[in-house]
């Protein structure tokens, strides 16, 4: 893959990389685009517009008129067809038009033809996208087997295996080094992450060790391979594996229940893992490792290091209070909750941290996982404490089954989809444990004082801080880490429990596990209902909810399930585009009795012991504004993230963040905003005068911007909370979540075994979170909630009596037998 800028290759001679990430000028190509450009010259103007062009949003209809598609091939987004080779178009469109050859430009009216998606948006922001398999391409994430290298053979069989064998055993030698550091923990168990609000293990942790080291070793052996062949002996490891995916036993395919670990959710073959527990994340866009395989993005396309993470993060991103003018920290929570519902990075095991105690170095017997982010000498806020390193451990990695892909990839240890994992857990043991095994209900803590249930208490070291008198078991493990995400547990935990209680009411005859199973369909459904009708149109805006059929069929089937479709999350969207929540949360959470710091509210619920404590917090939660997605982070997040007592710092969230995009190799921001149909920033003007003059001084080029700084640095759309790049990630995500969904609850009969008849569709329809709160309050006579919670109180949203008759209600008679 070339890593030349659009810039450089206008303005210097064309540069050939080789395959060890060195460049090298390229004397025959520099001749062939000359020709190429002056053979273009005289045509250029007679070529239908540009696909750039075309796509940019808000572009003007009729200056491009659409075209329709041809038989067979149906208009989507770009993003939402796996046919085309993204990264093809991406690297298309980095070029200026007269680096264009024209048989690319003929593309453009064939296989990149462009044409009108809704006519009631009548732009011409589709792209005709021609039926799954035609191009011979495989349904899942196609971007990456993109890989040159790996198609290639490197001589016979036998001289292979000796290759092979080499590798293995260096890649064996790697691993050792790994499990070295790790062994001192239990079996090398224990989630490097425990300590840092990632959560500790869960109970029933899904993903066997054994799967982990495995992977890693894999990883590490096709380093091996590549540097022994100089990136061409892969295929020799390739031939050597299985090259197949695993498939779960489904044995019954049809079960009215989806299964708590996401597998046989779709049962085509080859489709029963998708979006299961430990199954590896998909790529928009193939990784930009450094060595192709798994070292981390660290270099710029201008050959320099990349810009440290803190630093950026120092530079670019200041504690600046900015409220929020529509939506409220509830808003900002249930992200949160739902950002646990489908993933949760899971990072190598170690015994170690990466830096020592005071945080003045690296430890020399850190774990090679370690990726510690360095801080410099001249650090804003960590140079006073001394600290020069910032403990980050890189990404555990799923075993290289499927051998169309010869890079890392990470996984989620939960299941993918939005299932209420973080309800109910993510194995049918650790459901089972939080199950109360009577009348369908979960465990609960139950007394007169708390006026209402709060979830069972854990008692797991590393689960609150010490001093927590109280600290809450659900169904994921970082539950605990923020107040206010535990008022979303409670709220959920409770529901699950009132429905279960008024189904038994209505069928009495039926059992604890038809209960529990019943309810738990339900609350899923709602979940789910709430998530595309409240919480999703607000975060993309509804242009985009609308063009990725994001709405909610109102009274009637979807029929958008595909068992092409991987509901998977993305590194992208689960790396950069979801954690823009991280800038909606206040420095100062508003309790009833005054403001406190946001961080000293992480990981320790005891207040929840106060009577009426979790109805005030839902009504100070409506109430008080998030903070708007920009280059404002709160320093609860950026300075005192997994603070230590007797420490006066914690680690800076918005720096890992970044530090994980390289981890996971995540491409620039430039391609992405490409793929979104804008012609990407060819200087850093185009940030702005202020924020451009800051990337300036710390990036050498705009093609090196990551993701996850760019996305956030984006002005929002009109009417959304997220700019155009993170919208169109997120709403591609979400379109995969429901037609990936086997069980999504507005799934007919066709599809879905576990479908809701007519009129319970429209009683789960009904749901609002404002009829959720109500519901569950502890006192529904002093409970005051607003028709659109998620929204800050105004004209049309004025707080109503949860005893009002405008405040919905769950019909279940639609449930009796
Ligand atoms: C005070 C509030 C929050 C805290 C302290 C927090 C903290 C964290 C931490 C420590 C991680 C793991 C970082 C890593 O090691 O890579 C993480 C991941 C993440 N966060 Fe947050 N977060 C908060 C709020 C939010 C919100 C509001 C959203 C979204 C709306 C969000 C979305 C995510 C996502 C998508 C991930 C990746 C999950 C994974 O795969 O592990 N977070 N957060
Ligand atoms: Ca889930």
């Amino acid at each position: 893959m070339s890593r030349l800028s659009s810039k450089e290759q206008r303005l210097e001679a064309p540069v050939c990389t080789v395959s060890d990430g060195r460049m090298k000028p390229c004397v025959w190509p520099a001749v062939l685009v000359l020709l190429g450009f002056l053979a273009l010259v005289p045509i250029i103007d007679s070529i239908s517009p540009s696909v750039e062009q075309s796509s940019r949003v808000g572009a003007n209809a009729s200056q491009h008129p659409p075209q329709s598609c041809a038989f067979g091939s149906s208009c989507v987004r770009l993003l939402q067809c796996p046919e085309i080779d993204r990264m093809a178009l991406v690297r298309y469109l980095s070029r200026p038009p007269y680096l264009r050859s024209p048989p690319e430009r003929r593309w453009e009216t064939s296989f990149w033809r462009r044409c009108t998606l809704d006519d009631s948006v009548g732009q011409p922001v589709g792209i005709c996208c021609p039926p799954l398999g035609l191009t011979g391409s495989e349904p899942w994430h196609p971007a990456e087997s993109g890989e040159e290298s790996f198609e290639r053979t490197n001589g016979p069989a036998n001289e292979d295996d000796e290759v092979l064998l080499r590798a293995e055993s260096f890649g064996r030698w790697e691993l050792e080094k790994f499990r070295a550091n790790a062994n001192a923990i239990d079996g090398g168990l224990l989630d490097g992450a425990m300590h840092l609000h990632g959560g500790f293990p869960v109970p029933h942790d899904a993903i066997p060790a054994a799967s982990l080291w495995a992977g890693l070793k894999d990883v590490l052996t096709q380093q091996a391979l590549n540097r022994i062949t100089n990136g061409t002996g892969v295929k020799a490891f390739r031939r050597k594996k299985r090259c197949l995916l695993g498939e779960a036993r489904c044995d019954k395919p049809h079960s009215r229940y989806r299964r708590f670990d996401g597998r046989c959710n779709n049962i085509a073959p080859g489709g029963s893992l998708w979006g299961s527990v430990g199954y590896p994340m998909g790529r928009v866009l193939p990784p930009a490792y450094d060595d192709g395989v798994w070292s981390p993005r660290t270099v710029s396309v201008a050959g320099r290091y990349l810009p440290t993470a803190r630093k950026l993060s120092s530079a670019l991103f200041a504690d600046l209070h900015q409220p929020h003018a529509h939506y409220n920290v509830l808003l900002m929570q249930f992200g949160q909750f739902l950002a646990h519902d489908f993933s949760r990075n899971k990072v190598i095991a170690a015994s170690t941290k990466c830096c020592t105690a005071d945080g003045s170095r690296r430890l020399p017997e850190a774990s090679p996982g370690c990726m510690a982010i360095p801080v410099s000498s001249g650090d804003e806020f960590y140079a006073q404490h001394g600290v020069r390193c910032m403990h980050f451990m890189r990404s555990a990695v799923a075993p290289m089954d499927d051998c169309s892909v010869a890079h890392g990839r990470q996984l989620s240890a939960v299941s993918h989809f939005i299932d209420g994992s973080p309800i109910y857990g993510v194995t049918k043991e650790q459901a089972n444990g939080l199950r109360a095994h009577e009348g369908g209900r979960l465990k609960s803590l139950n007394h007169r004082r708390y006026h209402n249930e709060l979830p069972p208490i854990e008692r797991a070291e590393g689960a609150c801080e010490k001093w927590a008198t109280l600290c809450f078991r659900t169904g994921d493990g970082r539950s605990n880490q923020l107040i206010s995400l535990v008022a979303v547990h409670t709220l959920m935990l409770r529901e699950h429990n009132r429905v279960a209680w008024n189904l038994q009411r209505l069928n009495p005859h039926w059992k604890d596990g038809t209960l529990f199973h019943e309810a738990r369909r339900i609350v899923v459904g709602q979940l789910q209902h709430i998530v595309y009708n409240e919480y999703l149109p607000k975060v993309v805006g509804k242009w985009y909810a609308t063009l990725y059929g994001l709405h909610p069929t109102w009274g009637e089937y979807s029929d958008s399930y595909s068992d092409r479709v991987d509901p998977s999350v993305t590194s992208e969207f689960t790396v950069a585009a979801f954690r823009f929540g991280h800038s909606t949360v206040p420095s100062k959470l508003e309790l009833k009795d005054g403001p406190v710091d946001t961080w000293h509210t992480f990981l320790d619920p005891t207040r929840f012991r106060e009577q009426s404590f979790y109805d005030d917090l839902l009504q100070s939660m409506q109430r008080q504004p998030m903070q708007t997605v920009d280059e404002r982070f709160s320093s609860s997040l950026t300075r005192f993230l997994d603070v230590k007592p007797g420490h006066p710092y914690g680690v800076d969230l918005s720096a890992i963040n970044i530090q994980r995009g390289r981890d996971h190799a995540i491409r620039p921001y430039n391609d992405y905003l490409r793929l979104a149909g804008k012609p990407g920033a060819h200087s850093f003007d185009d940030f702005g005068p202020a924020m451009g003059s800051k990337l300036s001084a710390l990036y050498s080029h705009p093609d090196d911007v990551d993701l996850y700084v760019g996305g956030v640095l984006e002005p929002p759309i009109e009417g959304a909370v997220v700019g155009e790049t993170f919208a169109e990630l997120i709403s591609e995500q979400f379109s995969r979540f429901k037609r990936g969904d086997r069980y999504f609850y507005s799934h007919g009969p066709d599809s879905n075994p576990g479908h809701f008849t007519l009129p319970q569709l429209k009683a789960i329809q009904q749901s609002t979170m404002a009829a959720l709160i109500c519901a569950n309050a502890g006192d529904a006579h002093e409970m005051y909630v607003l028709p659109d919670a998620f929204a800050l109180p105004h004209e049309a949203n004025r707080p109503v009596a949860c005893t009002s008759p405008e405040v919905p209600r769950l019909d279940l008679q639609w449930w009796k037998d």
